[in-house]
């Protein structure tokens, strides 16, 4: 019988992996590493792919940190991952085993990630109206689908599967020949009825999308199979949690209570609250809410604000001044991609933003535009003389992310709600002091209280701990 619990978060910035005690649920040992996979596009185009081998091949690295006798000794293992994205692959070759080990990727396309920008305003509103709470957005899997059907077809011919990046790890993990997903990630691709927990199969087949690439849905917090090989040292056999979204892992780790509030910053941000028991989301979405009801575990769901903009407009920033210091030859500047090369930049700016009063000057880093107000760009106002110094910029820079958030959620909702303080997790939020003292503003008057680090994988082990 073993005694470890694997968690594992396949985020967009990095991948993160935890082994819970089972028993006690204490962590016996976490790992973080930035996957650094995003496809560069130098056309300009607004899309955002990210490439499947090399997340893969940082999930292997990732895990074989964890101590190999404590692997051994693994009982179940649980898998979240940044939601909305879709990947392809072909049903029983998507992947290698080597040396009956680990796997490496092998008939699968890259991953179109909730950050991709192809599905335009115009294209959106050809789609079939849904039968969902949830409005469609760009970065939405079944929006993804749409655009490969009606620009590329001859692309989906290639492959048979489809998922998120954590189904897809959770499929070739247990072998399986079809994608399972659950709730949560299915809300997240559209035309997926929550109440009933089905997609929308006729709509979507009457506007000849390959339904036949629809998973099939199984419950949050439910099994999807067992592992079809030893695993970097874990059994074969071990049970697998159907994959859940990452966002949802946050919270079931961070909650305590009804009255706790969330706000979690990695790439992009959330800010959310349970709604009461007995709550059920409105037949059709509420048209430019920045409000959404996502499904969480059971019947109950959750309210959230969720940002495209969160540690992304940070880490947009850091590549700015990295590339510009390259540009005029001067050292120090870091990779840019959000990875370890620029630990001393992100310093340095929370550095001098820490010990710079707040100024006039106002960044609104809404670089991505929100799934309510897709056409939003991002701009600078009440730029002076006296306030452009590296602290000033740096500090407006942090305020406009989170005071873009509280735009969309503000703190007197969240207390009309009932909420009486908010727990704070997320590498962007707990990584960054300067970002941590805004976001303690912006919620006054309620409390921001800090979680620990790697939020998801240790939600989604505890989910796998209290449920699988
Ligand atoms: N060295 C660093 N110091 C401080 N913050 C960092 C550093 N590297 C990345 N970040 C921030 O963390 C964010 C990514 O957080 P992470 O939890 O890894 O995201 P995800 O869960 O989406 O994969 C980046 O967008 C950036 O804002
Ligand atoms: O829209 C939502 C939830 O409603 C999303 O933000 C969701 O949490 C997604 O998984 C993220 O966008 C990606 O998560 P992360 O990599 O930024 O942590």
């Amino acid at each position: 019988m073993g005694k470890y619990v694997l968690g594992i978060d396949v985020g967009t910035t990095s991948i993160k992996v935890v082994l819970l005690e089972q028993e006690s649920k204490a962590i016996a040992a976490c790992y973080s590493l930035p996957t650094a996979s995003d496809f560069v596009d130098s056309s300009g185009s607004q899309t955002h792919e990210q490439e499947t081998g090399i997340i893969i091949s940082t999930l292997n690295k990732c895990i074989a940190l964890l101590p190999r006798e404590k692997l051994l000794n693994v009982s179940r293992i649980g898998v979240s991952g940044q939601m909305h994205g879709v990947l392809f692959w072909k049903s029983k070759t998507g992947c290698d085993w080597q040396n009956r080990d680990f796997f490496v990727v092998k008939d699968t396309s890259q991953l179109v990630t909730w950050q991709d920008g192809r599905c335009s305003t115009h294209f959106l509103s050809s789609l079939p109206t849904p039968n969902a709470h949830l409005a469609v957005a760009t970065g939405f899997g079944c929006a993804t689908i749409f655009w490969f059907l009606r620009n590329r077809p001859e692309f989906l011919c290639d492959f048979s599967v489809a998922g998120t990046i954590q189904d897809y790890v959770v499929s070739m993990l247990c072998g399986l020949d079809r994608c399972v997903m659950t709730p949560h990630n299915a809300a997240s691709w559209g035309f997926f009825n929550t109440t009933t927990s089905q997609w929308n199969t006729e709509i979507l087949s009457e506007a000849g999308f390959p339904v036949v690439l629809l998973p099939e849905c199984v419950v949050a917090g439910g099994t999807a199979g067992h592992t079809v090989s030893d695993w970097h040292g874990i059994p074969a056999h071990t049970p697998v949690g159907a994959a859940l979204g990452d966002f949802q892992c946050s919270v079931y780790h961070c909650m305590a209570s009804p009255t706790d509030a969330v706000l979690n910053i990695g790439t992009s941000a959330q800010l959310t609250y349970a709604m009461p028991g007995g709550f059920r989301p409105p037949d059709a979405p509420e048209s430019g809410s920045p409000i959404s009801y996502f499904p969480y575990f059971d019947e109950a769901y959750l309210a959230v604000a969720a940002s495209l903009n969160g540690g992304n407009a940070l880490a947009t920033f850091v590549g700015m001044l990295s590339s510009w210091m390259k540009d005029l030859g001067v050292e120090g500047g870091g990779g840019g991609s959000g990875g370890g090369d620029d630990s001393s930049l992100y310093a340095t700016l929370n550095s001098v933003a820490l010990g710079q009063p707040p100024s006039d000057l106002a960044v609104s880093p809404t670089l991505l535009g929100e799934r309510h107000r897709p056409q939003l760009r991002g701009s600078v106002a009440n730029a002076a003389a006296g306030n452009l110094s590296l602290g000033h910029v740096t500090r407006a820079l942090c305020r406009g992310i989170v005071d873009n958030l509280t735009s969309m959620m503000p703190a007197a909702l969240l207390g009309e709600a009932g909420v009486r303080r908010v727990l704070g997790c997320g590498s962007a939020l707990s990584r960054n002091p300067a970002l941590w003292e805004e976001a303690e503003r912006a919620l006054l008057p309620l409390p921001l209280e800090r979680s620990q680090t790697a939020d998801s994988a240790v939600g989604v082990a505890m989910v796998v701990c209290d449920r699988l």
